[in-house]
């Protein structure tokens, strides 16, 4: 994660889809939300299901035991169906966000499609239908977990439909089709507006939440993470990840040299501006929200490098190192020439179980920057664990 993080262009919410800007930072909004929405679809579905099915009776009430009315029956069970289908995807693939969107939005339509077929063959009924699909928008807007602009979508094109078929069944009662389309635009109207709200509400919480957790985790000076979130268990959980699919990780150990000397001679301010331009390299150059940078002592980081073996992360090293020590830095009135040193740790790609623990990788990394102390500065040294 970068620095840029904290940028509010980054998490602007775009008000007319009612969505992040950053399509990245929408997945990762809904991929939050996805186990509360799932639970709360699968819920929908199971309701929408069983009225569905239940309401047949109101076919067979108004048309007789005819073809048509078991044929509006079995269409309310293929809804039904789908409904279930549904429920079956989300517990299919629970860590998809693209499954609540689609079932949600396949299940209204076909439900809508329906229901048209249902009010077209019982026209004395249109203004109890009218009345049953503004409660149904309610549940397109708000009762449905959906994107926003699906809902929209799907809200005003089924009242088009149903408008333009009261228009056509209806028209020699022109003042009731006045009243009953104007009853239709409240319905989407109402339901527009709470489902904006729900979902601006929902986004702008996960953004100051997301904040909050931000400036609680990075160092002020660098932006880099603290040692808290290695407290939290960032390593534990690369570890374990390690051991579960036998992937490799690598950490690097990264100290200045000679930074009291920097201070010394330059003053504190200049040491600061030294820290942050070699920050800002180890941000720059590692992978944005797969490696993890976190400031661990005074002028010391640690790289976290998941799915990293050895010789990547050496050459990784290598690479940082000489663009840090071939680029002087600017600070006020002097130009500043600064060198690392860097410790690695490996864990290799190896059967399951066999990672170690985040001590002793680090430790393993630290033993290797003390090497690298003791024989000169300035260079990389790795070890397998
Ligand atoms: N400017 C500045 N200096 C810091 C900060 N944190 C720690 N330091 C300084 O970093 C220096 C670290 O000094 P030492 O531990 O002796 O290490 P060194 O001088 O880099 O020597 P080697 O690591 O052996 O190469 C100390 O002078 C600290 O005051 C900071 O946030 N800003």
């Amino acid at each position: 994660m970068k620095l840029d993080d904290l940028s509010p262009y980054r998490h602007a919410i775009d008000r007319r889809r009612a969505e992040f800007e950053d399509a990245a930072f929408e997945d990762r909004f809904r991929r939050h939300l996805l186990p509360q929405h799932s639970a709360q679809l699968k819920a929908s579905l199971l309701f929408a299901a069983f009225f569905y099915v239940v309401f047949g009776v109101t076919d067979i009430a108004t048309l007789g035991y005819t073809l048509t009315a078991w044929l509006l029956v079995a269409l309310r069970v293929l809804v039904a169906l789908i409904a279930l289908g549904g429920h079956v995807a989300l517990s299919r693939w629970p860590e998809s966000p693209r499954t609540p969107p689609l079932a949600a939005s396949t299940l209204l339509s076909a439900a809508l499609a329906v229901f048209m077929l249902v009010a077209w063959y019982q026209p004395e009924a249109l203004a109890w239908n009218t009345m049953s699909l503004a409660l149904i928008l309610m549940a397109v807007y708000v009762n449905f977990p959906n994107r926003f602009l699906y809902a929209v979508a799907i809200g005003i094109v089924s009242s088009m439909v149903f408008a333009a078929m009261l228009v056509v069944q209806g028209l020699r009662h022109a003042d009731d089709v006045l009243t009953l389309i104007l009853l239709l635009i409240l319905g989407n109207a109402l339901g527009f507006i709470a489902a904006k709200r729900i979902h601006l509400a929902q986004r702008e919480a996960f953004r100051a939440a997301f904040m909050l957790q931000q400036l609680a985790d990075r160092d002020p000076l660098t932006g880099c993470y603290n040692r808290r979130v290695l407290q939290r268990g960032l390593l534990d959980a690369e570890l374990a990840r390690c051991r579960r699919y036998g992937t490799a990780l690598s950490v690097v150990l990264c100290d200045l040299d000679h930074f009291k000397q920097v201070n010394d001679t330059h003053g504190h301010a200049a040491g600061d501006q030294v820290l942050q331009r070699f920050a800002a390299l180890l941000l720059a150059m590692t992978r944005d929200t797969i490696d993890s940078v976190i400031r661990y002592g005074g002028e010391e980081f640690l790289v976290v490098l998941p799915q990293t073996e050895l010789d990547g992360a050496r050459a990784l090293a290598e690479r940082i190192r000489q663009a840090f020590a071939g680029t002087p830095i600017q600070t006020g009135a002097a130009t500043v020439t600064a060198t690392a040193s860097f410790g690695i740790g490996s864990v290799a790609i190896r059967y399951p179980h066999a990672a170690p623990s985040a001590e002793a990788l680090i430790g393993c990394a630290d033993s290797q920057l003390y090497a690298v102390k003791r024989h000169g500065r300035n260079a990389v040294r790795a070890a397998l664990i």
